[in-house]
């Protein structure tokens, strides 16, 4: 199958040699061609240019996309999409007054999500699973990463991890699964979370290891979860299973999670509303890169992520949705880009960056995704008509995806 697309107003991160990180200034450009085409050969970009430069090519199916932008699909590389059920009674309750902190303490939260999910059957999970994948990937979302942490039991956390394998294998969206048992200290737990530690470390790595399709740890590093101590001696028994971290850090507030995870080689340090000059100092040098989260932001009314101070740093910057049942019930990449503009000053130019190449960085598929160049995978997505990529974030809340190309094959 080969798809040939032609006409394309703008051609969005157009790169002639492999870009697989964009950092500090390198942010403000976005690598662009007017008047583009693409030729793809079954899951893979073979050839793009000009439209002037382009000699006839013979192709199975032929996209006119004129007055029409063509970018990378968006690489979502923070999510909690696996859950069951939903957390609609806290959100009223938080309308009404009560914190997130309020709302855990009462043991709603992440426990809630645990007891439901450990009531529902593995097949159930699936299905409801998939059909948020399936709603992301029509708005154009190409490849997501998605955390357990919703089980806390060695079988749930298991079963949690089967789903996403099943997802991975039945869905043409680049899945990526990331061990985060270390989200909540279960309600058995309790008063001896020791015992939990000892539990993610000695039976549930191992367990979760064997499965082979998880290559990265998680922590919620924060007040009332898994403290520094804590957090290093999981990501300590984590790495002996050569298990990269991607932890969550500073979400509320400030225990030094992203030196630690610095120190471990984290692929990425996520949520960061909280940050201070010592997190910015620990990131420089690093091969981690900070992710923000603006839907957790805005759904729980807490500080957006300061993103001009990262980036002004010469720093690199992911943005990702978080999808999940607590704080960001949302998996709309368009929003994400639009309210990293609006709330965190960065550029269409930033934020396009941050929610492609960075976001497939933040992955560890950015060799393979994230951008336009000879030989990578054709995950693109094809928007409604319009006069400037700004579009895309500037009407925000809208949907400006048309179509999209997962591993070469047109979905609509
Ligand atoms: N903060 C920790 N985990 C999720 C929220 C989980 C939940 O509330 O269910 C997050 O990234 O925001
Ligand atoms: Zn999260």
């Amino acid at each position: 199958m080969s798809t040939l697309i032609l006409n394309i107003k703008q051609l969005l991160q157009a790169h002639e040699s492999n870009v697989t990180i964009l950092k500090g200034e390198e942010m403000k450009t976005l690598s662009i061609i007017e008047d583009a085409y693409v030729y793809i050969d079954h899951d893979t970009i073979i050839e793009f240019g000009k439209m002037e430069d382009y000699r006839p090519i013979e192709a199975d199916i032929t996209i006119d996309a004129a007055g029409k932008i063509v970018l990378p699909s968006w690489c979502d590389s923070h999510s909690h999409i696996v859950y069951a059920g939903d957390r609609t009674s806290e959100f009223v309750d938080r309308i009404n007054g009560l914190s997130y902190e309020e709302i855990a303490n009462k043991g709603g939260g992440i426990l809630n999500s645990a007891k439901v999910l450990q009531d529902t059957s593995e097949d159930e999970l699936f299905e409801q699973s998939i059909k948020r994948l399936n709603e992301l990937i029509a708005m154009g979302t190409g490849a997501v990463e998605i955390k357990t942490g919703y089980g806390l039991t060695v079988e749930a956390e298991l079963k949690m991890l089967r789903v996403i394998k099943r997802i991975k294998q039945e869905s043409l969206a680049v899945i990526i699964p990331t061990l985060l048992a270390a989200h909540a200290i279960p309600a058995e737990y309790k008063s001896k979370k020791q015992e939990y530690i000892k539990l993610i470390i000695e039976e549930l790595i191992p367990k979760a290891s064997q499965l082979n399709i998880v290559h990265y740890i998680d922590v919620f590093c924060e007040k009332g979860y898994f403290n520094l101590k804590e957090t290093e001696a999981i990501l300590a028994a984590a790495k002996a299973y050569n298990l990269q971290p991607k932890i969550h850090v500073n979400q509320f507030n400030i225990l030094g999670g992203i030196a630690l995870g610095v120190e471990y080689n984290a692929l990425s340090v996520d949520h960061l509303e909280e940050l201070n000059d010592k997190d910015i100092e620990a990131l420089k040098g690093s091969n981690t890169i900070p992710v923000a989260l603006p839907g957790c932001s805005y759904f729980l009314g807490i500080p957006y992520t300061k993103a001009r101070d990262i980036i002004d740093a010469g720093l690199p910057l992911a943005i990702a949705t978080d999808y999940n049942p607590g704080s960001a019930p949302s998996g709309n990449m368009n929003f994400i880009v639009s309210s990293a503009c609006v709330k965190m000053k960065m550029t269409p130019e930033e934020a396009i960056n941050a929610a492609t190449i960075n976001g497939a960085y933040a992955m560890g598929i950015s060799n393979m995704y994230g951008s336009i160049t000879r030989g990578k995978k054709a995950n693109l997505l094809i928007t409604k008509p319009m006069n400037h990529y700004s579009e895309i974030p500037y009407g925000f809340a809208h949907n400006p995806i048309e179509q999209v190309i997962i591993n070469g094959q047109l979905l609509n």
